[in-house]
Formats: structure tokens, sequence, C-alpha cells
């Protein structure tokens, strides 16, 4: 991984390179509280240790019992969920469909059904908890399916989940074949384990390949931002909050990093935004997005940080030649020339409305390249949030919305569904 912080120094918010050197020596003490917490494999701490302590093989043997399936279905929830979709939109299927079942909208969820091949499909049902409602009911549905279609769900189910909770205890009463949730992992840092990596094995996908990737990446982390690409990101994208830049708009220009803008919206907001700071993430496109976010990332308000993310090499498609007036210059190019010329004129024309950037560069975009940019991402949130002095690993606001809709469902006596009754009410109609 490849970070260019040049474009984020001297725009609007103003971050100068005397900052970022001063700052660095903050950097050095969190660079040891960060190593001390993964010798500890301390809570949060311990994902940055999974380049070593995954267990390829284990994923690899829970697998192989699937004979090439058609397609494969992730029953899961925030971290749960977008680590799969993300490797597996990136790396491509194979011939193997994935498709992620992540809300709980009975439309959606009857469509996706009637469309998938059943009998032929691995079910993934992912759950740190074991206990969140929407994965738990989907999955209740999907094998409900299953058993109408006359497909033995039991045969065709892989569970990751913790020690206890109604998953792990389904998966005992059904003899499920089920994979640890690794320890001390939140879920959005936890991609790079048995939560994500058994859709990637499933499709064929290089697994020591992708922790390659991220190995090398935490063998990069260092004393100093200078040093360590993962760290002069974070440290950029704190430096820039705390002058205005609250907004991160996350601009991948790579169809297959479209889930990656997702997944690094979950850690971004759930690991940082805490104690009234944090940064907001925004998930654009590029260079789709170019004709619809860019006017207001240029001349709105200077609240923004823009992350633009490209491989250095693409699958060639040639345009072309024509002789259409005004398109002749596109003409025995390709696609990939056009986008990257899209890319650099689109970075450009943010430094020159003094919008700070940041450019991230992958070789290409194949398991190792995905793995460094997962972890690099995951160390530079880490980074950020001991510079903000935040709980980095921990997400109790979310809390109270579970509360209320398990009191309201009838599944306790919960004083914040009693607090839904007590809407404001004002109803234009
Ligand atoms: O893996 P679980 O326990 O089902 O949780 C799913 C997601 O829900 C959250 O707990 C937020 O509600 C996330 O942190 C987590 O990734």
């Amino acid at each position: 991984m490849y970070v260019d912080i040049g474009n984020a120094l001297d725009a609007e918010p103003r971050l100068t390179r005397a900052t970022l050197e001063r700052l660095d020596e903050r950097v050095a003490d969190a660079h040891d509280r960060i190593e001390r917490g993964r010798a500890d494999a301390a809570h949060g701490y311990a994902a940055l240790n999974l380049p070593d302590t995954a267990d390829p093989d284990a994923v690899r043997a829970a697998v192989d019992r699937f004979d090439d399936p058609a397609a494969v279905l992730t029953v899961g929830i925030g971290g749960s969920a977008l680590g799969a979709a993300t490797l597996a939109e990136a790396l491509g299927g194979d011939g193997l469909d994935h498709y992620v079942l992540d809300n709980v909208d009975p439309a959606h969820v009857d469509a996706l059904l009637d469309s998938l091949p059943l009998g032929d499909t691995v079910v993934h049902v992912v759950s740190r908890s074991g206990t969140t409602a929407e994965t738990l009911a989907n999955f209740l549905i999907v094998r409900e399916a299953m058993d109408r279609a006359g497909v033995d769900w039991t045969r065709r189910t892989l569970v990751t989940t913790g020690a206890d909770g109604n998953l792990r205890e389904l998966a005992a009463r059904h003899d499920l074949p089920a994979l640890d949730v690794p320890a001390g992992v939140p879920g959005r840092f936890s991609a790079l384990s048995t939560v994500a990596l058994p859709v990637a094995a499933l499709a064929g996908h290089d697994v020591d390949a992708l922790l390659d990737g991220a190995r090398a990446e935490a063998d990069r982390l260092a004393g100093s931002l200078f040093d360590s690409p993962a760290y002069a990101y974070g440290a950029v994208c704190y430096a820039l909050e705390r002058r205005g830049a609250a907004i991160n708009a996350m601009v991948p220009y790579a169809e297959s990093l479209e889930y990656f803008a997702e997944w690094f919206a979950q850690l971004w907001a759930e690991s940082l935004g805490k104690d009234a700071v944090g940064q907001t993430p925004a998930r654009a496109l590029g260079a789709t997005d170019q004709h619809s976010q860019l006017q207001l990332y240029r001349a709105g308000p200077r609240d923004k940080l823009v992350t633009l993310v490209r491989p250095r090499e693409r699958p060639r498609i040639p345009i072309p030649e024509t002789d259409l007036d005004g398109l002749a210059y596109l003409g025995g190019g390709s696609l990939g020339d056009l986008l990257d010329a899209e890319f650099r004129a689109t970075e450009a024309s943010l430094a020159a409305a003094n919008c700070p950037n940041v450019r991230i560069e992958l070789d290409r975009i194949d398991e190792r390249g995905v793995g460094e940019l997962l972890y690099g991402m995951e160390a530079a949130c880490v980074l950020y949030g001991e510079l903000a002095g935040v709980e980095t690993f921990t997400q109790p606001a979310v809390e109270w919305g579970k509360r209320a809709a398990r009191g309201l469902l009838g599944g306790g006596d919960f004083e914040e569904a009693d607090a839904v009754g007590e809407k404001r009410r004002l109803v234009v109609d």
C-alpha cells in the first residue's frame, strides 16, 4: 500500500508539514501503546495480530466439506458481513456468486431467496455475539426456505460465532460446522479472520496471500508516521479532523472496491465516533461520483478530506478508434487510461480548490493488495483512536436502539422502548 499525503498539506483546513512533525512525537508514543496492546493480545489490539494468529488451514478445512457450490450466502450484519462482501467483490467469485443478507427488508429477503439456487448454496451465518436479531431472524427464514425446497440446510451451513449465544446453541443442537470468532477482535476489525476468510476460501482465493499482504503492512508499523503508510494516513485524518475536516469521503476508483468503502465506513464511524469527536465517512465511487459529489467537495464547505484509492495495474480494455469529432482523443487508448486520467485530474482539481486529499494506491487488486489495504486501514484507525484518546474498540451507543427494538417486539422490559412512544410529532401531510 502506497500512501501519498502531499495534497493533505497546506489546504483548507490547513495542516502543515511542521504540524505533522510535531504530531509525530505523539505517534511514537501511540505506536508503543499499540505494540504493547498487540504483545498482550489485548481487546482490539489483537486484531492487528491476525496476519499471524489467523488459521488459514482451519478455514480451508471448514469449507472443504462444501462441494463446489454455485453460490454462497453470508448471513450477518455490520462487521459480520462487510468484510466478506468486501473480499468477495474485490477478488471476484470465480464462478461462485456471493450474496449478503445484512438487512431485514422482507421484500428484499423474499426476492433474494427466490433467486438463490438453494440446493447449491452454502450459507455462512456469522455473528460474534450470536444474538443479533437481524442475523438470527434471517437465518431462521433461510433455513425454513431450504426446508421448504427440500434442501438439508444442516449440510449447507457453516457458522462463525463466539463461545456462547443463540447461534452457538443452534450449531451445537444441529451439529453444524462452526468456526470461532477470534478472541479480542471486534467485528469491524475481523475481515482477516474466520469471519470473512471462508468466503474467500470457498471462491478458491489464496487466503495465505491475503494474510501475507496484511503482514507486510504490519511489518511497516513504526514509531514514525513518515515510515509507516498506515500511520501516515491515520495521523493525517486525525490532524485534519482536529482542524475541521469532519467528513472523510472515501472514493475508490474501482467498482470492485465499492464494498470496501462500506466496510471502511463502519470501521471509521463505529471506532472513532465517540465523546463528540470522530470523522464522518462518506462513500463515493470514482469516476461515477465526479458527476454527483465533486461539486460539493470542490465548492462546498471546507469540512472535508477526500481519500482517493486506486490500483496501479488494471485489466486493459481498448477504446475503439473513432472519427467522431471531439472523441478521437479517446480512440486507441484504454478504459483504464481514461479512469486513471480522471483519477489524477480529480486529485488535481481538489488540490486546486484547496480541498485536502490523500492518494492510496495498491499494485493491483489481488489477495495481497486487498490484505495490505484492509490491514492498513485498520492500523490507521487504531492510531487515530490513540491520538484522539477514544475507546476505539467498543460501540456502546448502538445498544440503546437494540434495547428499544427488543422492547417494542415484546422481547423484554426496556425503558428505551417506552421512550419510543414519547416521540415529538409535527406531521405535515
Ligand atoms: O457480529 P454480531 O455480534 O452479530 O454484531 C454485528 C454488528 O453489530 C454491532 O455490534 C453494532 O450493532 C457491530 O459492532 C457488529 O459488527
